[in-house]
């Protein structure tokens, strides 16, 4: 199969969706692979390496969509990219389809095969496409939450960890997953006091025992995040229902109420986020203030450290691409259950139920989506 690799155009995105490591495996495997010229030059993958791993390079984003079968990416594809999309071309990156309706419009135009990476589930339980991001931005969570509680930044000038004599922050964490139990992780090493919300008792009794009781662990209710949140100095929006709109937890009301300089950090927000005064923003203008609070929302915060992103990513995507290459996707798709449960969008039809439910798409059954394909 031919596989093509744009560079990515979001703001601020370095990452990239193969790395010359990757392209090696593809290529022993018999597959070709075309590199948009510089796609991971800013992360230290030039072109030569690209090439010596047996890439070709194409010289912009127009010749990679004509000619790929795949299309592989990191972040949703902008619609300038989702109109050189074309019927029975296959696009695997992430998506965050339900909060997004006009993405999911130009999908459903191209007639393309789009996969989600972060709807693809495994038999050991979790998302594991989405994890390894879910693990930088949780860890990254922290940082932004730090340096947005500066003065400068608008922030109440509080230090996460205190210093001896003068009590630490307070941090609540919602929603117990990846993304919530690293940014627990950080906070906690930095010596905050940390509080994290789930409504999963089972997590929480395994986050009770992975951290030995040093951090609360609260179940989820609208009171719990009243009372706590009131308190806080920084709160990390953590959930997740899996390809559905993010549940909003605390309301723009709870918002004013907030202790004046305290900061949220929303990384739900790719999902549509958790809190009702947020609005996705990007690396470039991280952060506004609602209410004297401080909103970080970025969207695609592991491009920030995109060499360190784009090395976990594809260490995740790797055995997937080469499945989806080596058997096309119908096999693939129908081989792995796990892998299907990615598929969101083929041929003009929405095959994601939360997704057909969040933006009033009929809902079509992957495999009988398929049966149209050889
Ligand atoms: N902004 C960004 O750059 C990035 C955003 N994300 C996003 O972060 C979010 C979380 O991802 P993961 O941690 O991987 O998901 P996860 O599935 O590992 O964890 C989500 C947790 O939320 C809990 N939850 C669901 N509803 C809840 C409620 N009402 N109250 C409390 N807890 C609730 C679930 O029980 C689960 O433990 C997702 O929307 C993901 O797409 C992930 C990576 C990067
Ligand atoms: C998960 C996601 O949206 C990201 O890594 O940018
Ligand atoms: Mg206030």
């Amino acid at each position: 199969m031919l596989i093509g690799v744009p560079k990515e155009i979001k703001n601020h995105e370095y990452r990239i969706g193969l790395t010359p490591a990757g392209v090696s495996e593809l290529v022993h495997a018999g597959h070709e692979v075309l590199i948009e010229a510089c796609g991971g030059a800013s992360i230290g993958f030039d072109d030569s390496q690209y090439e010596a791993a047996g890439a070709r390079i194409a010289a912009d984003a127009a010749s990679v969509f004509a000619e790929a079968e795949m299309i592989v990416k990191v972040k949703e594809p902008q619609p300038d990219e989702c109109r050189m999309l074309r019927e029975g071309q296959l696009l695997f990156t992430y998506l965050h389809l339900a909060p997004d309706p006009v993405q999911t419009k130009l999908l459903v135009e191209s007639g393309a095969t789009a996969i989600a990476y972060e709807t693809v589930t495994s038999a050991q339980g979790g998302l594991p496409l989405l994890a390894p991001m879910s693990e930088v931005a949780g860890r990254m969570a922290i940082q932004a939450g730090c340096h947005s509680l500066e003065k400068a930044q608008g922030g109440s000038g509080t230090l996460l960890g205190g210093v001896p004599g003068v009590e630490p922050a307070r941090v609540l964490v919602i929603g117990g997953g990846v993304v919530g139990v690293n940014a627990a992780r950080m906070a906690m090493g930095l010596g905050a006091d940390v509080t994290i919300v789930d409504r999963s008792i089972n997590r929480l009794k395994e986050l009770d025992t992975l951290f030995e009781g040093r951090m609360k662990t609260l179940y989820s209710t609208r009171d719990a995040i009243e009372r706590h949140a009131l308190e806080a100095d920084l709160v990390v929006g953590a959930v997740l229902i899996p390809g559905a709109a993010a549940p909003k937890l605390v309301s723009a009301d709870l918002v004013s109420r907030m202790k004046p300089g305290s900061v949220l950090v929303d990384v739900a927000i790719d999902q549509g986020g958790c809190f009702e005064t947020s609005r996705a923003t990007t690396h470039q203008d991280p952060v506004y203030i609602v209410d004297d609070v401080v909103h970080y929302c970025v969207a695609n915060m592991p491009g920030g450290v995109a060499r360190t992103s784009t090395l976990a990513l594809t260490n995740a995507t790797l055995p997937y691409v080469l499945a989806l290459a080596s058997k096309g996707v119908k096999k693939a798709l129908e081989d792995d259950r796990y892998l299907r449960d990615g598929l969101n969008v083929h041929a003009g039809q929405v095959t994601y139920q939360a997704v057909s439910e969040a933006l009033g798409y009929e809902y079509v059954p992957p495999m009988q989506a398929l049966s149209n394909l050889n």
